[in-house]
């Protein structure tokens, strides 16, 4: 016998693995024995091979014959598959091989009762309700199972509570009962292109017992069948599936969940547990097409071609690749993150609610405190170092003050006079003096030392000042440079007393220099500020000027356009009145034209006909008898008629042209 092991989630991992593929074989039974039957399968001692003549193959387990008992089956191959589903994947228990192999005998399709719970399912049973009790404090579990059989490809359900009441049903005088026909279970596709069996039952289950309950009343409805059917079990699949629902339950008064892999959500996983028919029966099952072509196994060597088939076939169904999912319910996955985004938003709520946001407040609110005494602080210590550079400049005027002092009184000794003659009038103020000479070293050390930071101040303002001024840096800086630079060579080389003086003088004046070029450059950074702020000041004002100006040129086009508009609106205006009158102007002349038109016509047919009239008139009239000469005058008295009518009839025609503006007749 051999059983196909199909590990859609060996493990928690998401990638692909490989079914896995244990052979499990029987011992020879008696009729094989009594046939005189040999094995004809062997196992390598140690190793997950079979050897069948000439051939061997490596599978992930091999049971029977000598090498890993029977027993091991449940422990090594579905144990850890009952696992996966508990993780939320999906997994498969195949039984492939021919009649009598012992794939219902593995895998306990035929359960009745306690005395046969050796098969795969009910170990996978016991083992299901065993975790389901541990977990119980913080999962809710659902537990619903299936029992399908696959014959000619269609599918019937072994636990339609129909055909179950019917077997149960006895017949007359002990008569066969009589079994309900079969209907067949519609199979249709779900919109994600999976299967599903529509009305077929799913039980649910709470205790192992009830679950057995389920598989011993389908196992019944299964033989039955096929003793109706006059055929062999053996010529149809059963499928037992196990579906399993679990939601972690909120343990803790804080409504922290407890998490693992699955989180929070619903997941949900099935095991199929599968007893295929027959291998060598398949074609009679209907699934005659290419997967299943490959005929039989039997352990008794009468049957070795078609175990060597059924081997090879088990050793390629190893290749089969699976990449295993956990199956969350994405409604289920979805409501769960709003549940914890609200919680959180709760929490959020709460927290503010309860001053988390004043205590905040307060935090920086000391802060800023501290920051501002700091700030005082600095200022304190500012005004202070002010006043010390103020009483210093104060103590740098004083010193050169005793210092030209005390140089007009070397000078008048150099010129011969005595110390008593200098100090002659007033010994207390040469007593005085001396005390001031003796002092007067220590004064210029404090001196040159207060230069010192003079010079440093003069650079600074120096920095801000050609800052300030941009281009005349080139000027300024280099002779400032020359005197600081001169002052230093100057002051380094002091030999004699003479030459002390000297440059005492020169040390004077260049102080003096340096003093009044510091100055001169403190009044033209102060100009320059002030100039600054004048013209910025000035800037300022020309720009409120010119946005004043702005503003009235602005009004005043406003009003222009506004005056445009309106004449152009009494223009259009206008224009429509006198095309309004020019149209009607039109109308009335055309009238009027063609009435004078028509009258005049009329006048002048009337003085034709007239003139017409008059000629013939005149000639009946006039005699054969009648002289020449009257003849004559009444002929010119004719002519003169008609010549009136003519004239008569020009004029019209003239006027005519007149009113329609046409030059001639
Ligand atoms: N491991 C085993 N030890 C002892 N006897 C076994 C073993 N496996 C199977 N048998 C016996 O072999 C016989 C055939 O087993 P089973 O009915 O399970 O085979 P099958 O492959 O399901 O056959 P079918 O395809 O016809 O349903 C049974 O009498 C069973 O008791």
């Amino acid at each position: 016998m051999e059983s196909c092991e199909d590990a859609r989630a060996a493990s928690a991992g998401q990638q692909k693995e490989c079914v896995k593929v244990a052979v499990n074989i029987r011992p020879l039974i008696t009729s094989e024995l009594l046939m005189g039957c040999a094995d004809c399968v062997t196992v390598v001692p140690g190793e997950p091979q079979v050897q069948i003549g000439s051939h061997s193959f490596t599978y992930d387990h091999v049971y029977g014959s000598s090498g890993t008992p029977h027993s091991l089956i449940f422990q090594e191959c579905v144990a850890p598959l009952t696992d996966a589903l508990f993780n939320g994947y999906n997994a498969t228990v195949l039984a492939y091989g021919q009649t009598g192999s012992g794939k219902t005998y593995t895998m306990g399709t035929n359960y009745a009762s306690e005395a046969n719970c050796g098969g795969i399912i009910p170990q996978v049973m016991e083992t299901i309700f065993k975790k389901t009790e541990a977990m119980k404090d913080t999962t809710e579990i659902l537990l619903r199972v299936s029992f399908i059989e696959i014959f000619k490809e269609e599918v019937f359900d072994l636990l339609d509570p129909h055909l179950h009441a019917s077997l149960r049903a006895e017949g007359p005088a002990g008569a066969k009962p009589a079994v309900a026909p079969r209907v067949p279970i519609q199979i249709r596709e779900t919109a994600n292109g999976g299967i599903t069996l529509s009305g077929v039952v799913e039980a649910e289950v709470r205790s192992k017992e009830e679950m057995a309950s389920y598989l011993a009343r389908g196992s019944l409805s299964r033989a039955t069948g096929s003793t109706n059917m006059n055929s062999q079990s053996s010529r149809s699949h059963a499928i037992f599936t196990i579906c399993l629902e679990q939601k972690k339950i909120n343990t803790c008064s804080s409504n922290v969940a407890i998490s693992d892999e699955l989180g929070d959500d619903i997941i949900s996983a099935k095991l199929h547990l599968v007893d295929l028919a027959g291998s060598e029966r398949a074609k009679r099952t209907g699934a005659d097409g290419l997967r299943l072509k490959e005929a039989c196994i039997s352990p008794a060597d009468s049957n070795a071609e078609e175990t060597l088939n059924t081997l090879k076939y088990a050793n390629r169904a190893r290749n089969i690749q699976n990449k295993a999912v956990i199956n969350r319910d994405p409604v289920a996955a979805q409501l769960q993150r709003m549940r914890n985004q609200l919680e959180q938003l709760q929490a959020e709520l709460l927290y503010y609610r309860g001053g988390g946001a004043l205590d905040e407040l307060q935090i920086l609110r000391h802060k800023i405190s501290l920051l501002e005494a700091s700030n005082a602080d600095l200022r304190q210590e500012l005004d202070e170092q002010r006043m010390t550079c103020e009483s210093l400049k104060q103590h740098t005027l004083d010193a050169q003050v005793e210092k030209d002092k005390l140089i007009l009184k070397i000078e008048s000794a150099r010129s011969g006079k005595s110390w008593e003659e200098i100090d002659g009038a007033n010994n207390s103020q040469y007593a005085q003096e001396v005390d001031l000479v003796k002092s007067y070293a220590v004064k210029i050390q404090e001196l040159e030392a207060q230069l010192l930071k003079a010079q440093s101040l003069s650079k600074s303002n120096q920095n801000r000042l050609v800052d300030c001024l941009g281009l005349e840096k080139d000027i300024f800086l280099p002779s400032l440079h020359e005197l600081a630079s001169d002052y230093e060579d100057k002051n380094l080389d002091v030999s004699s007393e003479a030459e002390e003086d000297e440059k005492e003088r020169e040390h004077c004046n260049l102080q003096d220099r340096l003093g009044k070029e510091l100055q001169e450059l403190d009044k033209r950074l102060e100009q320059k500020e002030v100039s600054e702020l004048k013209k910025k000041q000035e800037a300022q004002s020309q720009l409120l000027r010119q946005n004043k100006n702005l503003m009235r040129l602005r009004k005043r086009l406003q009003d222009e356009i506004q005056r445009i508009k309106s004449q152009k609106v009494q223009l259009q205006h206008k224009i429509k009145q006198e095309s309004e009158q020019f149209r009607s102007w039109k109308a009335t002349r055309g009238k009027r034209r063609f009435f004078r038109r028509a009258a005049m016509a009329k006048e002048v047919a009337k003085l034709k006909e007239e003139s017409e009239l008059c000629k013939r008139k005149m000639l009946s009239d006039c005699p054969q008898t009648m002289s020449p000469s009257a003849r004559n005058s009444r002929i010119s008295a004719l002519e003169n008629m008609l010549a009136t009518s003519s004239t008569t009839l020009v004029t019209m025609a003239s006027q005519l042209s007149e009113a329609e503006g046409v030059a001639s007749f």
